[in-house]
């Protein structure tokens, strides 16, 4: 009870609420969170995560992740860099303790796009997030975006949408997420999200006209 209490006190010390975006790959959570963030870019900062994949075309070194081997992933997570890591589709990926502390440093609320190893790890720590799965209509919309990205070998795609069905059934475990909005029509999901954001946003854009 009293632990509770004071990591939630030390946590509103430390700044806003950070807000963690899982869901099955392809369910379109960069696309809303570029929106957001794009909408309200005083607002959100994201947590650029590291990776050992390889970077798409577009895709910015220590913007969108940060690309490293896995022999420097591996020395990280060993020596207590990472808040959390998890391996999917033959990758590794991990939250370093910088990439929060740099965002919360500014104010923002901290952006944490991970999976569902990512948010059962994040449940054990102190960060005390707000929980937003994004979800696709269903598989067979997920495959069609997949596809249409292009962005993945067959064997990925396949590997992504057997972890999807798992993610699929993952968002539906009661008391996981805060909210779990269904991207079919993008600017429906989008409102669905602001909404869900309303407060937290608020309380951001109070704090940085007062100060
Ligand atoms: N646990 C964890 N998962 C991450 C992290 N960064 C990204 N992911 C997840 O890794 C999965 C694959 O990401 P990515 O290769 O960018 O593919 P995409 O989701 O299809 O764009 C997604 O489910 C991400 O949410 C991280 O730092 N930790
Ligand atoms: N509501 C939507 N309707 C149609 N296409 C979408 C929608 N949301 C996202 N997409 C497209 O689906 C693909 C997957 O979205 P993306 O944001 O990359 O997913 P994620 O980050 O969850 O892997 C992208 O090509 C994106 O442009």
């Amino acid at each position: 009870m009293y632990m509770r209490y004071f990591s939630r006190l030390f946590s509103a010390m430390a700044g806003p609420r950070p807000v963690v975006f899982s869901g099955p790959s392809g369910a379109g959570k960069s696309t809303l969170l570029k929106k957001l963030m794009k909408e309200y870019d005083s607002v959100f900062g994201f947590s650029v995560s590291h990776t050992t994949r390889n970077p798409r075309p577009g895709e910015v070194n220590g913007k969108d992740y940060h690309y490293v081997t896995r022999d420097v992933m591996q020395a990280g997570v060993a020596n207590g860099d990472f808040i959390e890591s998890a391996e999917f589709s033959g990758n590794m990926y991990g939250t370093s303790k910088a990439a929060v502390q740099d965002v919360q440093a500014k104010n923002l609320i901290c952006i944490l796009d991970i999976d569902m190893q990512g948010v059962r790890n994040i449940k054990k720590t102190d960060l005390d997030p707000i929980y937003i799965s994004i979800q696709p209509p269903s598989m067979a919309v997920l495959e069609k975006r997949l596809r249409d990205r292009k962005t993945e070998s067959e064997e990925s795609l396949q590997k992504r949408l057997r972890a999807a069905a798992v993610d699929m059934e993952f968002s539906k475990e009661p008391g996981v997420f805060d909210v779990v909005v269904v991207n079919d029509n993008l600017d429906d999901a989008y409102i669905q999200l602001k909404q869900a954001l309303l407060k937290e946003i608020d309380k951001v854009k109070k704090i940085n006209r007062s100060s």
